[in-house]
């Protein structure tokens, strides 16, 4: 099955739940992984469920990178917020670098997302 994270700093949430509710019956078809706030957010305001990893600033973008090292994941959603500095930059900047050393495909704003989402899609319905 096609595992896809998703992932959004707090100006990004909101985007993110109409990302999520627009494109729920394609997400209904992956195994879906977040990181905690967006994980939680996502589950109350869609009938989606979303495997929780921690809160990003707790590791959670460090667990979903360990997951693309070991080849588990086919997609990222990272809704990132452009203007506020994030106190846990360093493991953004880790989990984006093996996302590239993988090729892992990994989106970062609404058009890309949508892109990535129905591209994944159409490869699952290939296979
Ligand atoms: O900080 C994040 C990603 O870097 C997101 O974490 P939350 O989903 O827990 O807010």
């Amino acid at each position: 099955m096609t595992r896809v994270a998703l992932i959004a700093h707090d100006d990004e949430k909101p985007e993110m739940i109409d990302l999520a509710q627009s494109y729920e019956s394609t997400l209904s078809e992956f195994d879906l992984v977040g990181t905690g706030t967006t994980s939680k957010r996502i589950m109350a305001e869609t009938d989606l469920t979303v495997e929780r990893k921690e809160s990003g600033p707790m590791g959670g973008d460090t667990q979903i990178g360990a997951e693309v090292a070991e080849g588990r994941m086919d997609g990222i959603v990272f809704l990132r917020d452009p203007l506020t500095a994030q106190p846990h930059e360093p493991d953004i900047s880790a989990l984006l670098r093996i996302c590239d050393v993988h090729d892992v495909p990994l989106a970062t704003t609404r058009t890309a997302a949508e892109y990535v989402l129905e591209g994944l899609a159409r490869d699952e319905a290939d296979d």
